[in-house]
Formats: C-alpha cells, structure tokens, sequence
C-alpha cells in the first residue's frame, strides 16, 4: 500500500507542528523519519494515525484520500502504530491483548481465544517473533512485549507500520533482533515508517530518509551519508559526535557504597553485595543490560528504595536512612530512568518543573512567597542554556516533545549546587545536537571537581563519557575497569563474564 501524506498542516495555538508537509512512504520500503527534538515528527505520525485532526491537508492511501475521526479509521484502513509506552494490559495473556478491541466472538457468542490464539501462533511462525499466546504480558521481556505489538497490529492486516523511537527503551540485543523484524515485515511488503535519533540504527535499515525541521521537510538524506553527515541534516549544523575531554584528575573517595543489598517488593535481591566508589572529578558509567539491578542501585542511592541494607556515604556523610528530601538537599542531582513517571509533573508549566522540589527554599521562595520574577528569570535562562524548544517557560510539560521533556530534567538537575550528580540514560530521546550539549555538562560537571555516575544502556554514551565502568549483571559488579576497555570485553561483562579478572 501506498501511503502519502500531503500538505499536512497540524497547529497548537499558534506553533506550527506540521506545516505543509509533504511525504510519500512507497509500499514494502522503510521510510525514516528524521528531525530533532520537537521538529515535529511524532505530530506527523498521529495526525496519520487519526489522534489528531490537521487543519490542512490530506492522507492518501493508494490515492484515495482518507478521513481517520480516530484510530480506529486508521486501523481499519491498514495502518499500525507501535507505541514506546506499549498499550499493552500486562495482567492479560498474549492472545488476549491482541484481540483487545478487535473481539471475534465464536459459538453462542463466547469470545473466540482459540481464533486469537491461532493468529498469534501463525503471524509469531511467518517473522520468527517465538511469542507465546498464553505468556501473561507483565511476565515478558520488553522486547518481546514490542513484538506483541506489532503481532497485534499484523492481525488487523496492518500493511503501513509506525514505530516512533521503538528501540529506546530496548537492549542492543533486543534493538538487534527489531532491526531484524523490520526487514522480515518489508520483504513481507509491509512498509514501515522509522522515527529514530540514532543514526546507526537509520544506517542499517532506511530504504529512504526524510528530514524535517521546524515542522518542515526540508529535504531528503542518502541512507550512505556518514553518520556526521545525517547529524548535520537532522539538526541544521556540524554536530561533535566525540566527547572531547582531558584525562579525568580524580580527587578524594566522594561516594562510598559498602555492601549494598537491594530487596525488590517481591523480596527479591535486586542489587547484591555492591561495593564501590566515586571519587571527585571522576566519571564512573555503570554499564550492563537493562534490568541488572543498576535502576534500583541509583535508586537506593536516592533513598527511593525502601529495603536496603549496607552503606552509602558521601564525603563521609551517611545518606542510607535518609529522606529523599534530605538525600536532594546534600547536592545530589537525579536524572531518572523514566522521565514522564518520575521526572516531571505533565501538568505543571516549564518553569514549575524546574523548581519541582526547590520549592521550599531561597532563591524559588522567600518568607513562603513564590519568587515568579526570579523563577521566570532562571527558567527563560535554562530555557535557552538547554535549548529547550516550546513556545515558553508557561507551556505545560505534558506538551512538550519527549527529547523537550529530557531537557527538563537535565537542565534542572544539572542547575543545583551539586556534591554528586546521577544520572540514568540521561539521553534517552535526545537528538543528536542536544546529546552533544549534555555530554559536554557532564564532562564540565566532572571537571568542576564533582563525582557523576552515569546509568546507560547505549554502550556508545558509556565509552563516550566514563572514566571507569562499572558492569552489572543479575544485582552484582561483575568488574570495574578503565574507560578505554574494548567493547568486546564490555559484551562479555554484561553477560556476567569478566575475562579482564580485574574484581570489583
Ligand atoms: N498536544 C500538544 N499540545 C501543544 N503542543 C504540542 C502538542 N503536541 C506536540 N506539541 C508541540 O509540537 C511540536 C512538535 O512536537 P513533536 O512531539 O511532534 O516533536 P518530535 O519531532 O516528535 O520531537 P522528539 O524528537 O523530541 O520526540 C513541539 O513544539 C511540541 O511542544
């Protein structure tokens, strides 16, 4: 099926997400979408998937235009979308969530598992996905909810897929074996749109590229440009992709983590006998696959971990037993993991965000009274330091782009009197330009004397930025090594071998 997206303009107020954009999605290819954050990419996407209604402009597939009131139309007419939150219900099995919404009903009006069952099974068999129809969705690895996905858009004969940033919340091995999937579903001739900002991934699998900025196409990149060549078109200018940094002059032990043990609500050991330390001036990156324990160990560095047994100490003062509250108040920045749950407050403003738990104190408040010319003051200030793209400092932070939201975060984080700075996939969603920005912070944060320890999946941001590298598997460092340790090596730590016989 041919898709084609024509004239499509999409306001919000007076910001022109979309304005006039033009797209053809040829069938079978894949097709990436590239733009930095707040271009305008995921406005596109759900205007084609019938959440949003453009004020100008038309969908067409095969040439027949198409009027989506809602998803609903859009699915029905073929077109797929796999979310990153999936909507998925993790208390139902595989076959019952991809019937959800789409019910057959068998004999004497009873729901037809069987049907849906039997789908799964054939469209798992047809692309290789080894999903289970009866595996309870909650139980499953993130990757393989992915698939659940995309299996639930297939059984609606979904010939046009959307993935909007499908591989930030994977592991490179799950990323691998998505990259895999996509090609399968083209050569099946099911045509893929690709929103990404990770150049290698844009590299491996765009048949096309089309770049938009500000809300506009402004042309179409060659899936053989160089990765600086496509960072350049993404973000309208020569983007470093190397951290530049001297040779890290470590200071004192400032952070000291004796025996940490981690027990998850299920009474489970999530983080087991963790022993290390964070000295001044230094970067220390904990590698290892998601879900080894590191959430939960920068967690309990925060306090926000309620069973934890051992030592934290920084600069000799115990931070174990410690409110979150007194944890923020000692200068310990926190970027988490997931930035929508944990990191912002959808419904506040810009510049509320960026006083969330500041305030209580001078300079935000004074004598119980809001400060609003200082906060409009620093959040116009922060606004234009991280480039945060969003009308202004009073636009709610549920409206910004994902890559938007991130800089919140760390523009907020980054912006207090810091005695220790945690960061967790600290680039998650960012564009190219931004990720460059925020390396930078964090090698000045380092080299203004102040221990960072830096969460990361993407092996490429921990080799980037570390001094060290701590690698985790199944709650415990398997070692911690130089920052200049071949990759191959680090691979083989995250699978919990350690081949450098360096200890933790
Ligand atoms: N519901 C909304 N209300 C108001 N403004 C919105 C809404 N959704 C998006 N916007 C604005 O539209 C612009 C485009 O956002 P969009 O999410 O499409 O960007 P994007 O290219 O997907 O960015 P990212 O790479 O960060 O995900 C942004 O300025 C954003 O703040």
């Amino acid at each position: 099926m041919k898709l084609e997206l024509r004239g499509i303009t999409k306001r919000f107020g007076s910001l022109v997400a979309n304005d006039h954009i033009d797209l053809v999605i040829q069938p079978g290819e894949i097709h990436c979408l590239l733009g930095e954050n707040g271009a305008g990419k995921s406005t596109l996407m759900n205007v084609l998937y019938g959440l949003y209604q453009a004020e100008e402009g038309d969908v067409l597939l095969d040439d027949v235009v198409q009027h989506f009131a809602g998803p609903g139309d859009a699915m029905r007419a073929g077109i797929g979308m796999v979310h990153q939150h999936f909507m998925l219900i993790p208390v139902f099995t595989v076959a019952e969530n991809v019937m959800l919404g789409h019910e057959q009903t068998g004999v004497a009006g009873k729901l037809d598992l069987d049907a849906a069952r039997a789908k799964v099974r054939e469209i798992s068999a047809r692309f290789g996905f080894h999903v289970d129809p009866d595996a309870l969705v909650g139980d499953l690895p993130v990757g393989v909810q992915q698939r659940v996905e995309i299996i639930k858009a297939l059984s609606r004969d979904a010939q046009v897929l959307v993935f909007d940033e499908p591989t930030a919340v994977l592991t490179p091995q799950e990323t691998d074996e998505l990259m895999t999937i996509m090609r399968q579903l083209r050569s099946e001739g099911t045509s893929i749109v690709f929103i990404t900002h990770k150049l290698r991934e844009v590299r491996e699998v765009a048949d096309r590229i089309t770049v938009i900025r500000l809300g506009k196409v402004v042309g179409e990149a060659s899936p053989t440009a160089s990765n600086s060549e496509l960072a350049a078109l993404m973000v309208g200018r020569a983007v470093e992709l190397t951290v530049h940094k001297e040779t890290a002059r470590p200071g004192a032990a400032s952070l000291v983590v004796r025996n940490l043990d981690v027990i998850d609500p299920l009474g489970l050991k999530v983080v087991n006998n963790v022993s290390f330390e964070v000295h001044e001036g230094e970067i220390l990156a904990i590698a290892g696959v998601q879900g080894n324990g590191q959430t939960e160990l920068t967690e309990a560095i925060l306090g926000l971990q309620p069973r934890v047994t051992g030592d934290i100490t920084l600069n000799g003062e115990k931070l174990t037993g410690l409110s979150v509250r007194k944890i923020l108040n000692a200068g310990v920045g926190f970027v988490p993991e997931d930035r929508t749950e944990d990191g912002l407050v959808g419904e506040f403003t810009i510049a509320e965000n960026l006083m969330l738990d500041r305030s209580d104190a001078p300079p935000f408040v004074r004598r119980g009274n809001l400060q609003l010319g200082y906060l409009a003051e620093f959040a116009q200030e922060k606004k234009d330091e991280f480039d945060i793209r969003a009308q202004s400092i009073t636009t709610m932070a549920g409206r910004l782009s994902g890559g938007n939201q991130q800089k919140v975060v760390l523009a907020r984080e980054l912006s207090r009197d810091l005695k220790l700075f945690v960061a967790s996939q600290p680039t998650r969603g960012i564009d190219v330009g931004s990720i460059e920005f925020v390396h930078k912070r964090m090698v000045e944060t380092r080299d203004a004397g102040i221990p960072v320890i830096v969460v990361s999946t993407e092996l490429d941001e921990v080799v980037a930025l570390a001094d060290r590298i701590a690698v985790m598997y199944r709650g415990s460092i398997v070692g911690i090594v130089p920052g200049n340790t071949p990759r191959d090596i680090l691979g083989l730590m995250m699978a919990g071998e350690n081949p450098t016989g360096v200890a933790a």
